[in-house]
This record gives structure tokens, C-alpha cells and sequence, in this order.
């Protein structure tokens, strides 16, 4: 039977980020997607120009609707704005049993704008990390959760973050150093016990739009085909640097990733 995803996320008019990101990327991987929408922004490659969060029950309605009949194999969560949002996709991932869930802890978007309120943190750590399979948070939003204001510039520092932030409840974390300000785009995979690392050359381009929503979605594609946590991020580091080694000078500012770059060139 074809696997199933199911991404909770915001919805990017502009097609690089968010639910839009998420679906391209599940249906690459040869996943059947389905989506919940949290907030609808109006964005393009030059940032947000505007977020209109979904009512509680619209949001609730799409979950009950897609989890009610047909069901996931995997969930990813990325934008949900507000503690309410967070509360109640909790409640829902635990009345579904949700298995495979992947927290993108969207916070900020590229350039500048407020995707996850700041008093919605605490819920995100009380309500939904404790459910959560595996995390990735990008640097910034890992030392928000923490609450940590030292400067993160090494693979040491990160180790630390993710040795804090399994404390919170995931069962694995992923560490994203695609913002450390040089050398290799490296990411670190902690289960309580050990640390993988995953890498890749950094690839000198600006058009970054989405690459950690693709990120997060292709590891919740692969977790829904069964395969190991391992497997999944080693397939969603290949899938987002290709991505990115392709991606799209399309619109006149930060440009998004190229989805179909690891089917077609690889
Ligand atoms: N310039 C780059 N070259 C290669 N890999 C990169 C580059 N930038 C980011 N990555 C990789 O892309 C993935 C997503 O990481 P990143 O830190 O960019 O996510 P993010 O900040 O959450 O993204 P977003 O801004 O979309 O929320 C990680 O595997 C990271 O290592
Ligand atoms: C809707 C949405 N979700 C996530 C991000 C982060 O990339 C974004 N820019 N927009």
C-alpha cells in the first residue's frame, strides 16, 4: 500500500516553503500527501507580506476529516503560530495515536517574520515535543527553545544543544547547522546515546527559500516508508542538497530550492 503523509504546517503563496514544500517533496518521494493549513501567508521570494491564521475549528476539521478516514503514516508539523494551535494539534496527535511525527519548530521566517508567536514556546515544549519522533530545529530556534544566548560556532556547541533539548521528551534530535556562518553544512543526529553526523558541502547560493520545511517533510516521507531514522535523514540531507545545488533563481529576492533536482540528476 502506498504510504501516506500528513503535514500541519502554513501555507506559502509563494510555493517554496511551507505546506507547498511539503507536498512537492512528499509526492518526489513517492509519498501520498495530505495537508492541514494553520495560517495562510501572502509571500514571495521578498518575505511575508501577510499571515491570517485558521480558525481552531477549521484547523481540527481538517485533521478529524484526513485522520478519521484515511490516516498517516507519518505527520511533519511546521508553522503552527500560536499555543491554541499547538494545544489542540497535541490533543489530536495523541486521540490518532500519530506515529512518525516530525516537529519542523518553524519559528522565524528568512526575513524577519513572526511564524510561531514567542508565548507559544512553552507550549511547544510542554505539549508537543514530548510527542515528538524527532525534531529539527535550525540554530536560532534551538537556542530559543533553550533559552540559551551564546553564540553557537561549533560542531561541539551543537552537540550540546542537542544533548539539552533530548531532556525535553523527542525521541531523537536533529540540529541543522545550515546557519553556522562557515565550512560544511553539517547536521547532527542525537538518540540519548549517540551522535551522527551528517554532511554536505555548502553550497554557496542565496536562494534558501523552504530548504528547511523540504528538509523536514523528506525525513517524515521516508520515516512513512518505514525506513530508519538514520535512513530518513541520510535520503533528506541528499534530497535537500541537491535541492539547493539546483535551486531556483526565480523572483527578486531569496529564491526557492529546486524539489524535482534529486529524482531528475541524481
Ligand atoms: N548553503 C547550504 N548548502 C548546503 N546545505 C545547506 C545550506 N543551507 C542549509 N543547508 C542544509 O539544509 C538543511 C536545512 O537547514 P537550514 O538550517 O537551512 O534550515 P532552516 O533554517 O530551518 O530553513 P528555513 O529558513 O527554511 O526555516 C540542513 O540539512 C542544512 O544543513
Ligand atoms: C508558511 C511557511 N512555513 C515555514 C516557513 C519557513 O521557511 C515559511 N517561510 N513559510
Amino acid at each position: 500500500m502506498r504510504a501516506k503523509a500528513l503535514t500541519i504546517a502554513g501555507s506559502d503563496s509563494g510555493g517554496g516553503a511551507g505546506i507547498q514544500a511539503d507536498i512537492k517533496t512528499f509526492q518526489e518521494l513517492g509519498v501520498f500527501g495530505m495537508s492541514a493549513i494553520t495560517a495562510i501567508t501572502a509571500q514571495n521570494t521578498l518575505g511575508v507580506h501577510g499571515v491570517y491564521p485558521q480558525s481552531l475549528d477549521a484547523i481540527e476539521s481538517q485533521l478529524d476529516a484526513v485522520l478519521s478516514d484515511i490516516g498517516a503514516d507519518s505527520v511533519k508539523t511546521g508553522m503552527l503560530f500560536s499555543a491554541e494551535i499547538i494545544q489542540l494539534v497535541a490533543k489530536k496527535m495523541k486521540e490518532y495515536s500519530s506515529q512518525n511525527i516530525v516537529v519542523d519548530p518553524v519559528m522565524i521566517a528568512k526575513g524577519g517574520s513572526t511564524l510561531l508567536q514567542e508565548e507559544a514556546i512553552e507550549a511547544l515544549i510542554s505539549d508537543l515535543l514530548p510527542l515528538a519522533t524527532v525534531i529539527t530545529p535550525n540554530l536560532p530556534e534551538a537556542k530559543a527553545i533553550l533559552n540559551w544566548q551564546d553564540e553557537i560556532s561549533t560542531t561541539k556547541q551543537m552537540e550540546e544543544l542537542a544533548i539539552a533539548l533530548f531532556e525535553l521528551g523527542p525521541k531523537y534530535i536533529l540540529v541543522k547547522g545550515g546557519h553556522l556562518s562557515e565550512g560544511p553544512a553539517i547536521d547532527l543526529l542525537y538518540d540519548g546515546t549517540k551522535m551522527t553526523t551528517f554532511h554536505s558541502e555548502r553550497i554557496p547560493t542565496k536562494h534558501t527559500h523552504g530548504t528547511g520545511c523540504t528538509f523536514a517533510a523528506a525525513i517524515a516521507a521516508e520515516l512513512a516508508k518505514k525506513k530508519s531514522i538514520e535512513e530518513s535523514v541520510q535520503v533528506a540531507k541528499d534530497f535537500i542538497t541537491m535541492a539547493i545545488t539546483h535551486s531556483l533563481n526565480i523572483g527578486k529576492g531569496i529564491g526557492p530550492t529546486d524539489h524535482s533536482a534529486y529524482r531528475q540528476y541524481q
